[in-house]
């Protein structure tokens, strides 16, 4: 058994900041969410809601074009902005200063998008969280990697994992080849399953919420929304890692006796987060 660091209430309880009675919208956080290409804009859809309803004060899309009025027409609370390419993106340009940034649910990994995405990272300064696509494409580029700003997370599900860091002969190789990925390259890594397990340098968390009920469609997308909304309102990024996967988890213990495992889909998470928060007041 490798030890770890169990993510409960408790541990919550370090961490989690109410929210401030003379806030705004303004220093609540914003948070952009770049994603989307034809046919898997919902990805962005879900990490974008998610976002919002995880507290940040603003949140943008950054879409291909094809996006646009999906997105409006979903969450109008969300601000849209588009890339030049209709199905893919292909520049990413943008004139706001986000305080996060959430990369990759749905954005495939067309020639142009990769492209980009190096360019991104070359110029970028925002904390970021890079999920899916985005760390199939640094899979396929890892010299990428040291472009990445230090504590940057991660949050790959296995098969994600198993690119980034070659396959394992042992849940203990897994482990430590995540730990060496961890400290090597100075980011924090969220490796989905069941449980979710947080490593940080030599640190190991493990997720104590969450069931079945999570594996579904879209169901990481709005953990991507959530942890970047965390980060943007100013956690630091262990503590929106550690508290975005218990909140997550959280919401489908509380819905599973209404919806039952079966009827549980995505946005379910993002329906729960409400109750999800009042468990920690
Ligand atoms: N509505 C939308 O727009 C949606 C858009 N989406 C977007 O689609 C893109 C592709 O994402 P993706 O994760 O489906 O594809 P991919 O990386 O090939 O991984 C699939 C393979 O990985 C494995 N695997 C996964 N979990 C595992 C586990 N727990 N434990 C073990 N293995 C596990 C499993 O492999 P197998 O077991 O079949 O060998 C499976 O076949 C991405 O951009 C995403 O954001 C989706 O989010 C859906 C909703
Ligand atoms: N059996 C399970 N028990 C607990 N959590 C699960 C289970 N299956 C999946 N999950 C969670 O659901 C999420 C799935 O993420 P991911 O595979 O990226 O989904 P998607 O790409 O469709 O959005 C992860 O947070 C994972 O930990
Ligand atoms: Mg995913």
């Amino acid at each position: 058994m490798i030890p770890s660091i169990p993510i409960d209430k408790n541990e919550m309880l370090k961490y989690y900041k109410p929210i401030a009675i003379d806030t705004h919208k303004g220093i609540q956080g914003h948070a952009l969410i770049i994603g989307g290409s034809y046919g898997k804009i919902g990805a962005v859809c879900l990490s974008s809601k998610a976002a919002l309803k995880a507290g940040c004060g603003l949140v943008t899309a950054f879409v291909p074009r094809c996006g646009y009025e999906i997105v409006q027409i979903a969450i109008p609370e969300v601000m849209v902005l588009t890339d030049v390419k209709k199905k893919c993106i292909s520049n990413i340009s943008f004139d706001i200063q986000p305080d996060a940034i959430g990369i990759g649910p749905g954005i495939g990994q067309d020639e142009l998008t990769q492209k980009t995405f190096l360019k991104f990272l070359k110029n970028n300064k925002a904390p970021l969280v890079i999920d899916a696509d985005a760390l199939n494409i640094l899979s396929k580029n890892k010299a990428w990697f040291l472009l990445l700003p230090s504590r940057s997370i991660l949050t790959p599900h296995p098969k994600e994992l198993e690119r980034l860091i070659g396959e394992w002969n042992s849940e203990e190789e897994k482990f430590e080849k995540t730990i060496s990925f961890s400290m090597q390259y100075h980011v924090v890594v969220v490796m989905k399953g069941a449980p979710t397990h947080i490593i940080d340098g030599q640190t190991i968390y493990k997720n104590t919420t969450g069931n079945p009920a999570l594996a579904t469609a879209g169901s990481g997308d709005v953990l991507t929304g959530i942890i970047t909304s965390l980060l943007a309102q100013g956690y630091e990024p262990l503590q929106a890692a550690i508290l975005g996967v218990y909140l997550h988890g959280l919401t489908a213990d509380i819905a599973v006796p209404k919806t039952g495992f079966q009827s549980f889909v995505a946005s379910d998470i993002i329906d729960h987060l409400g109750a999800a928060f009042l468990s920690l007041e």
